[in-house]
């Protein structure tokens, strides 16, 4: 009797990677295993920790989530994720539909790498861990048989036959782990070059074709850089582990069913019934886990991007005095984080009421089973030891869905984000396109300009003119709209030749549509109608309103969008090229200052005065040899004796120059103005009669 009675053991929960890793209940005949060789027994043979790199525990997944990087926010968060983003369209939880939509979103991020480029790797990394992972149930299998020897040895007291199984079992515990450690470094392997593939895909088409730039200002992919950064690696981990943990499942739960149907068929009907109900319930609870898990990942990108967005505006809002303001923003952000989390943790407990019960309750089972006919004497003591190390097998295998509903959650909430980013990119940027592995930059291609060529309705025709063309840009009835649901004119048929050596000014009140223009000129907005003709980008330096500091050096911020000379790249821009420019726009101190020209740019964005950036970004013009530059209200800040310098710099190297801006001091840098007048309307004039009316208008004798 007492024998009897130490089989219903205490339930021991613990990741087993013989059961593909996942957290299995199992009950161990303690009072035996304290009496004999307990350190035989409990570490169960083919145990690992499996969660480790590639499927963290429930806890370091939950932990997980805060490493979410910084994201750009649409100030919308919480759950259901905001329908302004791409991702309400995609549908969440267990329906069928959604399930096939679930199944089409993975197919699309797993056949590049298994079916492009890359496939050779992919498919020699999958054999490996394939292999490894069955490797892992051999392993099993075999100790399972030990372990039932072993007790029958045991129980027939017979010494020698113990002593040699002591020898094989010791045997099996050396090699158990380093069977088990490479197959879980194969796997985290196999993620690691998934998420490689995927990244560089995702990098590559997010920044050509103008795909970051569209995504942005359309706004229909929130937190890029959190899908791509972080959703594209918690995707591939979980897809690993769980691809894994079905091969193994699949091949454990048949070797384990014919030993449990040869042992006792009775307990193993009964235990395929119970898994049913306890998936399905699980299924169920586990719809809306998906959705939580995905506000969860939304609402933390939303608030990483608002601490950011305080970083990098300190000084605008030191000078406001606003952080008052910045303070509620920032606390309704991660109001949000915390009443999601709340709603998140609260779920999880509801499921894992379920699941752990699911676990805990079965134990029972066999011992009902089995135990009236061990007592008959119709089984020996090692076909019970086996009869619970195969029950335990079998569901574990028929119970995935419940183990991992945690780690399935994660995975769809992952595969539901990058598919609405590899959607969009696709749309963008080419995504699926397997021409472009690699992140090396796309050469420039010198189009022919197609003359019969007629833009769809409601864009703009570009053209590409060779670089002897003159006039060197023009524009031909030229309508422009604001790009949107809501177009807005800003232009009406606007023609206009701007010849080679020229300076064209465009002048007209703030908000009237200059900068749009010199969008549509640089090909960044194509809402409206006519024909642009313009040498191709890399003839073409445009300079923004803001300008822009790159996280690099020094010597790489004057180079921009160049790269500085290297043993890997002879033909870059030097630094005597670098250091004349930074002396001809009047920055000649400021290598010292900065401390060099290996000076990181993160510091320098915060150190130059905007003049001081403004001449910088001269300096990259001088440096690129560029022979069109279209300037962006670009001597701004500048005074006039600078910005005199900056334009007597461009007049001497012959460049073509579009500005924009309304300072009376540009009059005399340009030889015609195009004036907007709101509306749509327009006129052209010669700058210096421009300037005289301007003057007069001042003096009040117009
Ligand atoms: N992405 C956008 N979507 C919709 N409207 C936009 C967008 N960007 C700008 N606009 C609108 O287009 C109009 C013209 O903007 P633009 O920047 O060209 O003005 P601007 O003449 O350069 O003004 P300023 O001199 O003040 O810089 C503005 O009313 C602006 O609000």
């Amino acid at each position: 009797m007492g024998r009897a009675l130490a089989f219903v053991g205490a339930p021991v929960t613990a990741a087993d990677p013989a059961l593909g890793g996942r957290r299995a209940t199992r009950v161990v005949p303690h009072t035996q295993l304290r009496r004999v060789l307990p350190a035989c027994l409990r570490p169960r043979p083919g145990v690992a920790q499996r969660p480790t790199t590639a499927a963290p525990s429930r806890t370091c997944r939950r932990s997980s989530v805060p490493r979410a990087s910084v994201a750009a926010g649409n100030g919308t968060v919480g759950v259901p994720p905001p329908p302004t983003d791409g991702d309400a369209a995609a549908p969440a939880g267990t329906s069928p539909v959604r399930l096939l939509a679930l199944v089409r979103q993975v197919w699309r991020l797993a056949r590049p790498f298994w079916g492009g480029s890359e496939r050779r790797v992919a498919w020699v990394w999958s054999a490996i861990t394939v292999f490894l992972a069955f490797a892992t149930t051999a392993y099993a299998v075999l100790l399972s048989f030990t372990q039932r020897m072993f007790w029958n040895a045991l129980s027939s007291r017979d010494a020698v036959k113990f002593a040699k199984l002591l020898k094989f079992y010791a045997a099996a515990v050396i090699i158990g782990p380093i069977v088990i450690v490479t197959y879980e470094w194969a796997k985290a392997r196999m993620a690691l070059l998934w998420r490689r593939f995927l990244t560089e895909r995702a990098l590559n088409a997010y920044t050509r074709s103008l795909a970051y730039y569209n995504l942005e200002r359309e706004g229909v992919v929130t937190n890029v850089d959190q899908r791509i950064a972080e959703d594209v690696r918690t995707f591939t981990d979980r897809a690993v582990n769980l691809l894994c943990i079905v091969v193994v499942s699949a091949l454990d739960l048949v070797t384990f069913s014919v030993i449990l149907c040869r042992i006792y068929p009775p307990l193993y009907a009964a235990l395929l019934a119970y898994a049913a109900i306890g998936t399905s319930v699980t299924l169920i609870l586990g719809s809306r886990l998906v959705r939580l898990r995905e506000g969860q990942l939304t609402a933390e990108a939303d608030a990483r991007f608002s601490l950011l967005r305080l970083k990098d505006n300190v000084e605008s809002v030191a000078f406001y005095g606003g952080e008052a303001t910045e303070r509620q923003e920032l606390m309704r952000r991660f109001s949000s984080v915390f009443a999601n989390a709340a709603r998140l943790v609260s779920w999880e407990r509801n499921v894992a009421y379920v699941t752990r019960g699911y676990k805990y309750v079965v134990q029972i089972l066999p011992s009902m089973v089995v135990a009236p006919v061990f007592f008959k004497g119709n089984m020996e003591m090692g076909a019970i030891s086996q009869t619970y190390f195969a029950f335990n097998h079998v569901l574990a295998d028929l119970s995935i869905v419940v183990s991992e509903l945690s780690s399935l959650a994660e995975f769809a909430a992952g595969a539901r984000r990058l598919g609405v980013l590899t959607d969009a990119l696709d749309r963008e940027g080419h995504f699926s396109e397997d021409a472009v592995p690699s992140l090396a930059p796309a050469a420039t291609k010198q189009e022919p300009i197609d003359v019969d060529a007629t833009a769809a309705p409601g864009v703009i025709e570009q053209r590409v003119l060779n670089t002897t063309a003159d006039p060197v840009i023009r524009l031909s009835n030229v309508s422009i709209t604001t790009p949107g649901a809501r177009p807005r004119p800003l232009v009406r048929s606007v023609s206009l030749p701007v010849r080679a050596g020229s300076r064209l000014l465009i002048m007209g009140d703030s908000g009237v549509g200059k900068s749009s223009l010199l969008r549509t000129i640089a090909g960044l907005w194509t809402a409206g109608s006519g024909t642009i003709e313009r040498p191709a980008g890399s003839e073409v330096l445009f300079l923004p309103q803001r300008p822009y500091m790159t996280l690099g050096s020094l010597r790489e911020n004057a180079a921009y969008p160049a790269t500085p000379a290297s043993e890997a790249n002879p033909g870059g821009v030097t630094d005597e090229a670098i250091l004349a420019a930074l002396s001809a726009v009047n920055l000649g101190s400021l290598t010292e200052r900065a401390g060099g020209l290996g000076a990181r740019g993160e510091r320098l964005a915060g150190v130059l005065s905007l003049g001081e950036q403004q001449r910088l970004a001269f300096a990259r013009v001088v440096l690129s040899g560029r022979r069109v530059v279209c300037l962006d209200e670009s001597t701004s800040a500048l005074d006039v004796e600078n910005e005199t310098r900056m334009y007597e710099l461009l007049v001497a190297a012959g460049v073509t120059v579009v500005s924009v801006g309304n300072r009376p001091t540009l009059f005399r840098h340009h030889d015609t103005v195009l004036r907007l007048e709101g509306g749509g309307g327009w006129s052209v004039e010669e700058a210096s009669v421009a300037a005289r009316r301007a003057l007069a208008n001042l003096t009040g004798d117009a």
